[in-house]
């Protein structure tokens, strides 16, 4: 489904909630257990950056004492310790991936059982007021979501852990500033670590201000995106029709209009984007000057050695890197909360209760009862006033009535698709079997396509070779295992009679056929009744046809005309 100009939906805190299913699921202690274990692996990594800075300061105030010897005595355990930081990142990163792969299929499984539940895929898909691209929701907003939240989130512990062993450092070896006022010597301790949080948390303020349009840009990005690439699908699925139209130029302008919609969102993104690097990078280039401008008191009074500076700034550094997750990640932050809000919005809508204007209740007579059914349009307007009836074990009756006069709709109905309207329609769907114009042909060999929506070994090859030559398709018989995109190869024709050896295969006792035949020349479609009622005699068959010829078929008629039935 396409939608290009998706107003969006505002932020807000509980967008986030989605965040917490999986972490009180049957997968929680698995995911706990990794989560403390990457945590534990953090804290190691802050404790050796700790640890390095203290080697900094002995290590440079030997050199430059002229103690070399001692100074490059100090390398061999440098190297080791460097192996091991690095070994702790390589699994912290190992393990942040499992979690993180583990996350997104549980999510994606518990999207999936809703969006194919309840006909939920098909709600989607028939009503215009829904979600649209459900597709790139559940493949790419959920995987992006999971590795972006433990990037993020675990970005932000390790900065928290950081902040604060490096503060402790940067307040006791930076000292206290003295300042002479009126007459009085003031002393400000910590002020290196104080100034750097001022700094930092002026800066981040800053950025917000400059940048926090971009998280509307970034959801109508991802919209305009995922419209264009349904726009290649829809090309691709029907590039026949395209190719006998010659509507190359059409699809032409058509993507030129998604085009337009995502260069013109576009210029809002980098234009939002280009506000916060620049205060973000200005900043970055610039913070040293605030290091020497805050410890020129110390440079005054001759109280810093250079191993004491080397840490110093080591420590000054962490601080401000650690201060400025908020300033680094802002674009990543953008991102996440846009993502958040097209899930949540997706998840809104996806556990909607089903309308509940007909009732489908179901039976195990083979016989089918309507009562007072009137079919509604999903704007409330009525479409047909159906009435009572009930088609009985083994009847056959055909359904006529002009385009639009609501047959397929009717058809809908009884499978539970169409809960629009009212009244109550008594059916043994485990037993029914509907049949469209156009069947779902899946690729993968013709077993798989014919046993569809059942598994393959559900049938022996002598029910195949039956339902084939029932259907006759008898030179596919050698095919059956065959890998083929089957929909693009089989003619409109042939695709209606693979419909119908289906059936065959499946002997339901109540039939429904939308037009079925409806690709078919007249020997061929009476072909098909004839074994219709040469293989399922006890049927109840009711078929949709514009052909009168179909007639003889069936007992009983339905004719729907301005907005009644007639029968
Ligand atoms: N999802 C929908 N939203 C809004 N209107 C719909 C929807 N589906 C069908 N309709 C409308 O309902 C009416 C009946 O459609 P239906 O497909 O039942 O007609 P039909 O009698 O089977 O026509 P045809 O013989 O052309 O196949 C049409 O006017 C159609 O536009």
């Amino acid at each position: 489904m396409l939608r290009t100009d998706k107003p969006s939906s505002s932020h807000s805190l509980s967008d986030w909630k989605i965040l917490f299913p999986f972490w009180v699921s049957a997968e929680k202690w698995k995911a706990w257990g990794l989560l403390g274990l990457i945590i534990g692996l953090s804290l190691l990594y802050v404790r050796t950056a700790v640890w390095f800075g203290i080697w900094d300061q002995k290590f440079f105030d030997a050199f430059f004492a002229f103690h070399v010897g001692q100074a490059l005595g100090m390398l061999p355990v440098y190297i080791a310790a460097c192996a091991f930081s690095a070994g702790i990142y390589v699994l912290q990163t190992y393990l942040t991936q499992i979690l993180s792969m583990r996350w997104r299929l549980w999510n994606t499984k518990v999207y999936l059982q809703h969006y194919l539940q309840n006909t939920t895929y098909y709600r989607l898909e028939h009503d215009a007021a829904q979600a649209d691209n459900p597709d790139q929701r559940i493949a790419d907003d959920l995987a992006q979501m999971t590795t972006l939240v433990l990037k993020l989130g675990l970005d932000a512990i390790q900065a928290v852990m950081t902040l604060l062993s490096f503060s402790i450092v940067l307040w006791e070896i930076g000292g206290a500033l003295s300042v002479p006022l009126w007459g009085h010597i003031y002393h400000i301790p910590g002020y290196l670590f104080f100034g750097t949080v001022i700094v930092s948390v002026l800066v981040s303020f800053v950025i917000e201000k400059a940048g926090g349009p971009l998280i509307n840009a970034d959801y109508q990005q991802q919209h305009y995106d995922a419209d264009l690439r349904a726009g290649l699908l829809d090309l691709r699925r029907n590039s026949e029709q395209v190719a006998f139209y010659k509507g190359e130029d059409a699809e032409h302008l058509r993507f030129s209009t998604h085009l337009a919609h995502i260069a013109r969102n576009w210029r809002k993104v980098v234009h939002y984007t280009w506000r916060a690097n620049f205060v973000g990078t200005f900043y970055n280039q610039t913070a040293s000057i605030i290091l020497w401008v805050l410890l020129v008191p110390k440079i005054m009074t001759h109280a810093l050695t250079f191993g004491a500076y080397a840490r110093i700034n080591a420590a000054f550094m962490q601080v401000r890197r650690s201060l400025q997750w908020f300033i680094d990640n802002y674009t990543d932050l953008a991102g996440l909360r846009s993502t958040l809000q097209r899930l949540a919005e997706f998840e809104r809508i996806i556990q909607q209760k089903p309308i509940q204007g007909i009732v489908c209740k179901p039976t195990n007579q083979n016989t089918v009862s309507i009562h007072n059914l009137v079919l509604n349009l999903p704007s409330g307007q009525t479409l047909l006033d159906f009435g009572s009836l009930t088609f009985q074990a083994g009847e056959r009756w055909a359904i006529y009535g002009a385009s639009g006069s609501g047959k397929s709709t009717f058809l809908r109905s009884l499978a539970g698709l169409w809960p629009y309207g009212s009244g109550e329609v008594c059916l043994n769907s485990a037993k029914a079997m509907f049949v469209p114009q156009q069947s779902y042909v899946p690729s993968g060999s013709l077993r798989q396509a014919l046993s569809y929506p059942l598994l393959p070994e559900q049938h022996d090859l002598h029910a195949y070779e039956e339902a084939l030559h029932a259907a006759n398709l008898d030179g596919y018989v050698s095919r059956l295992d065959e890998e083929q995109v089957w929909g693009n190869i089989l003619s409109g024709g042939e695709q209606q009679r693979l419909a119908l050896a289906r059936v065959f295969l499946f002997q339901p006792s109540i039939l429904f056929l939308d037009e079925a035949t409806s690709a078919l020349d007249e020997t061929n479609e009476r072909g098909l009744y004839d074994a219709l009622l040469t293989f399922l005699p006890n049927c109840t068959i009711i078929s949709v046809t514009h052909r009168k010829a179909l007639q003889d078929y069936h007992q009983k008629q339905i004719v729907l005309q301005n907005g009644q039935a007639f029968f």
